[in-house]
């Protein structure tokens, strides 16, 4: 199963710059979350921070006990290799065929025979849908090949933390549902902890099991899907609304008299609908967080708002009716 990634009062500057303060969430283990943010909001800095290869002024970031910050570097360094990592770009050496730089890492960091790591390697290329394309060079294979290549070489090291740096970055809408389906899958099959970051709506309205957003230099919100996808924060609205219209400027943040005039034609927003998760692939097994997920929310629920609460209730009264419905009649001897 994948492991808790606990971040407490994380804070990060860059000189005078700064990026975030005083971040605390918690990724729960096995489970999908998602960190929406605007552009420039350091989505990509909180991730490199969590497996130590930037570091915050303060805070701690703890993953079985070894604090990604503070501890000493040995302990860092043997912890990352619980991670597996996809990059915007899929970050391929582009001399090397898409075979040898999906089994990089298993040539570098474990002394495996190349039998067994061209076993492994074909596995994961199976897994995201790659079989075939193996001898290409990264430059003879489209942008979401890249992707799904990046996602596979994440993969090798049987990771129990998988972090996804926008997957669906410089993908048609058609190839973007596929990389959702993927991640979903992935976690079926490999039950990691995983984070995405995207500023993909898709994406969050229907893979995560949790959703944050970063804002103006802190963390809005994080915590079960519902709680964002029901939030009325205006940060929130604008963005899942995709609209101009709120506090998110070209860039980033607007002035207050922007925001005043724009207060006054403000065209109210269509009731957001929570459309449901995906499920796993058929012939996938189901995912192991759903029920542990259930679990967790359910004990938490009184402290949530009341929208949220009632989505959470709704949704799961529907999973209950949709898997009553599916059961085989009494007695059908099916
Ligand atoms: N190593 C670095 N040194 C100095 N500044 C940096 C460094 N890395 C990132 N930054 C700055 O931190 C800020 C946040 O960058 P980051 O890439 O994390 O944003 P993001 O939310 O991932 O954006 P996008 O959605 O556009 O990818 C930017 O202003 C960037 O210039």
């Amino acid at each position: 199963m994948g492991i808790e990634v606990v971040v407490e009062g994380l804070t990060k500057s860059f000189g005078k710059q700064s990026i975030w303060r005083d971040v605390s969430l918690t990724l729960p283990a096995g489970e999908v979350s998602v960190m929406l943010g605007p552009s420039g909001t350091g989505k990509t800095v909180f991730l490199k921070s969590l497996i130590g290869l930037l570091k915050p002024e303060k805070g701690r970031v703890l993953i079985n006990g070894v604090d990604m910050v503070n501890s000493p570097e040995k302990d860092i360094y043997e912890t990352r290799k619980l991670f597996g990592l996809m990059f915007q770009d899929g970050a391929l050496f582009g001399s090397m065929s898409l075979f040898d730089n999906i089994a990089f890492p298993l040539r570098e960091h474990t002394r495996k025979k190349e039998s067994e790591i061209r076993r492994i390697v074909m596995e994961r290329i199976e897994v995201v849908g790659l079989l075939g394309a193996e001898g290409k060079l990264p430059g003879e294979i489209s942008g979401g090949m890249r992707k799904r290549a990046g996602l596979a070489r994440a993969l090798v090291l049987d990771p129990q933390i998988i972090l996804c740096d926008e997957p669906d970055s410089g993908l048609d809408p058609v190839r973007t549902a596929y990389i959702s389906q993927l991640l979903i899958d992935l976690n079926a099959q490999l039950d990691a902890t995983m984070l995405i970051v995207t500023h993909n709506l898709d994406i969050a309205a229907t893979v995560p099991d949790n959703m944050g957003m970063l804002f103006l230099r802190r963390l809005v919100t994080f915590g079960p899907r519902e709680v964002l996808l029901t939030s009325d924060e205006p940060v929130v609205a604008q963005f899942l609304g995709g609209r101009r219209e709120g506090p998110i400027g070209m860039s980033e943040e607007k002035d207050a008299a922007t925001l005043a005039a724009e207060a006054g034609a403000l065209v109210p927003a269509a009731p957001r609908v929570i459309v449901p998760q995906l499920e796993p692939s058929p012939g996938l097994p189901p995912r192991q967080a759903v029920t542990r997920r259930r679990q967790r929310v359910m004990g938490m629920i009184d402290s949530l708002p009341p929208a949220a609460r009632s989505a959470i209730r709704d949704t799961y009264a529907k999973n209950a009716r949709a898997a009553t419905l599916t059961m085989p009649p009494a007695g059908s001897g099916a």
